[in-house]
């Protein structure tokens, strides 16, 4: 009996009725038609009436609303999605701007905090050190055998909030909601992993509901290995695989893109996919204020993934522009957590090399504001109010517009919040911010900032790679995405404030972006498929749209 009862239970190859209610990619709840709830047996297991999609929206949204918490709003669209795949894609598509900051910046952070307090149901694939030699077997154990995007990640450096483990789940997871719902990238073709090889934070090692592994990181050769063997194991088991690194600490992962970049078709979101949005919003407030980018002296406050990602692709846009390396570079300043880096400091780190500038050293971020008078100051150092008055005030009297992009997530990481940025500016700094900000009045008037965050890339770029087939993700691919992520930004959103387009434009973007993408794929002889007539329509062919289909 025992022997029946599982049978039934494994996952047979023809869903049986009650596979249709409980599998979220089958599942329409109360929307099956007649004949469908005749063809599959589903009369009595639902109540008699028959709901349109946009009914069970309007009551989704009532009950989404009603939610007194962010939290609460998050766990209830996380269970949706588990209950009703293709009406999450739905509300997520209608209500993107609305839902935007739950599924993802801030909310999403607070959700991988509390993440093994608020566990419901596992989404994507765990591997851990405890299955090393086992993870080709392990994908085999998922489901959907045509994977085309994986975003993975070790849980290292999860927004600015540091080493959350095996609970940094909730960003792959986030991330792939924004493929679907901002490119139409198909849900069954998502993959969110985390490859689980300890956490540092001892507050979640002596958590006794946390179900991570509970030893400190493995580091050196032992981590490397393991990476290597997820890599292979995906190229055993699934082909022209898009695989992103997602919020790994930077003790890893500039060594990482380096070594796969060429190998496999992937990229590094925190580095190369914010180098694109934020090398786009440079463009667009050079559009806005007038200017040319290769006039321009940026100062980071942090100089990790983010920070020397934008740089090295901003430093490539200049040459475009007809400046040397060298010229360029000069160009781009860094500080990090000892202070301004220069030619004198010891020991530094490969990816801040390129930067260290003969300049006097300077401890502190205001004064090394004040000697180099920049016109860009970008925040990527996950530290809070770091851009403080002084600050602001002193990029004010040098510049008529100072760029303050106070990149770093989430909201209460961010280097100033937007209504600091207006009021210690007065109302002329041209700024972004990786977490959304509500609209600031100031004396009179509005501005609407926009959002400084690699989604409005790794969608459009994800899908262009796909699309393509291309065998690798490369800098001419952000480039690209960032001229025509800036091309979008319209007077109006200039007047409004905004460097960036509104969100609800998102899917539009990410499809331009997507065939400019797949364009430089085919230019560069990196696609795995013949070039097709018209690339918008060949694009377009790949797009998702959050409909139910028909079992009749
Ligand atoms: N808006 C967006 O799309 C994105 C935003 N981010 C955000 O950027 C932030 C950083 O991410 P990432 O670059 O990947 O992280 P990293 O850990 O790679 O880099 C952080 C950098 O900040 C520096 N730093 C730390 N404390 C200070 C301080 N007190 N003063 C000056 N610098 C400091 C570090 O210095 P040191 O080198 O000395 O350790 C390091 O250079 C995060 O908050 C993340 O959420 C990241 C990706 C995308
Ligand atoms: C947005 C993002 O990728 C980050 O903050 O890490
Ligand atoms: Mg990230």
């Amino acid at each position: 009996m025992a022997h029946d009862l599982n049978s039934r239970l494994t996952y047979p190859n023809t869903p049986s009725n009650i596979n249709y209610l409980y599998d979220p990619a089958l599942n329409k709840g109360t929307a099956f038609t007649r004949e469908e709830r005749d063809a599959l047996g589903l009369w009595g297991l639902l109540p008699p009436g028959i709901n349109t999609m946009s009914e069970q929206v309007l009551r989704a949204m009532g009950n989404y609303r009603r939610k007194t918490s962010d939290l609460e709003k998050y766990i209830f669209l996380a269970a949706l999605q588990d209950r009703n795949q293709t009406l999450y894609y739905r509300v997520l598509a209608d209500y993107l701007e609305e839902m935007m900051p739950i599924i993802y910046t801030p909310t999403v952070g607070l959700a991988c905090q509390e993440y093994v307090h608020i566990f419901r149901r596992p989404k994507g694939i765990f591997v851990s050190s405890r299955n090393k030699g086992k993870f080709s077997r392990i994908l085999k154990n998922w489901p959907n055998k045509d994977v085309r995007v994986i975003v993975i990640t070790d849980g290292e450096r999860i927004l600015g909030l540091g080493d959350l483990g095996v609970a940094g789940m909730g960003i792959p997871v986030g991330k792939l909601s924004l493929y679907t719902a901002c490119a139409g990238i198909h849900p069954s073709w998502c993959l969110p992993v985390t490859i689980d090889v300890g956490t540092n934070n001892v507050k979640l090692q002596n958590d006794p509901l946390y179900f991570g592994m509970r030893h400190d990181r493995i580091r050196g050769e032992a981590y490397d290995s393991l990476i290597e063997e997820f890599i292979m194991a995906v190229q055993d088991n699934f082909h022209h695989t898009l695989i992103q690194f997602e919020d790994f600490g930077n003790i890893n992962a500039f060594r990482l893109l380096g070594r796969y970049r060429n190998r496999v078709c992937t990229f590094n979101d925190d580095i190369q996919g914010t180098a694109s949005v934020a090398l786009a919003g440079m463009y667009a407030a050079m559009r806005m204020i007038g200017g040319k980018l290769v006039d321009q002296k940026i100062l980071f406050l942090g100089a990790g993934e983010a920070g020397t990602g934008i740089g090295d692709l901003i430093v490539k846009a200049m040459m475009d522009e007809g400046l040397s390396q060298e010229e360029a570079r000069e160009r781009c300043w860094f500080t990090d957590s000892k202070g301004l880096i220069v030619k004198s400091r010891q020991k530094l780190a490969a990816h801040k090399v390129p930067y260290a500038h003969e300049f006097e050293y300077q401890a502190d971020f205001l004064d090394a504001v004040k000697a180099l008078k920049p016109t860009a100051v970008v925040g990527v150092s996950g530290q809070a109010k770091a851009f403080s008055q002084p600050v602001l005030e002193e990029m004010a009297r040098c510049n008529e517009r100072p760029l303050v992009f106070a990149l770093s997530n989430p909201t209460a990481n961010a280097e100033c919040t937007a209504l600091e940025a207006y009021a210690w500016t007065d109302g002329r700094a041209v700024f972004a911010s990786g977490s959304p900000f509500e609209p600031v009045n100031l004396r009179g008037v509005t501005y609407e900032p926009g959002q400084g965050n690699n989604a409005y890339i790794f969608p459009g770029v994800g899908l262009g790679v796909i699309a393509s087939r291309a065998k690798h993700v490369t800098d001419e691919m952000f480039m690209t995405a960032s001229r025509v992520l800036a091309g979008e930004v319209s007077q109006e959103d200039f007047e409004r404030g905004s460097i960036y387009p509104p969100l609800v434009k998102i899917r539009e973007v990410s499809i331009k972006i997507a065939a400019a993408v797949a364009e430089v794929a085919f230019d560069q002889g990196l696609a795995g498929v013949p070039r097709p007539d018209d690339l918008r329509d060949f694009i377009q062919s790949h797009v998702y749209e959050p409909n139910y289909q028909s079992y009749v």
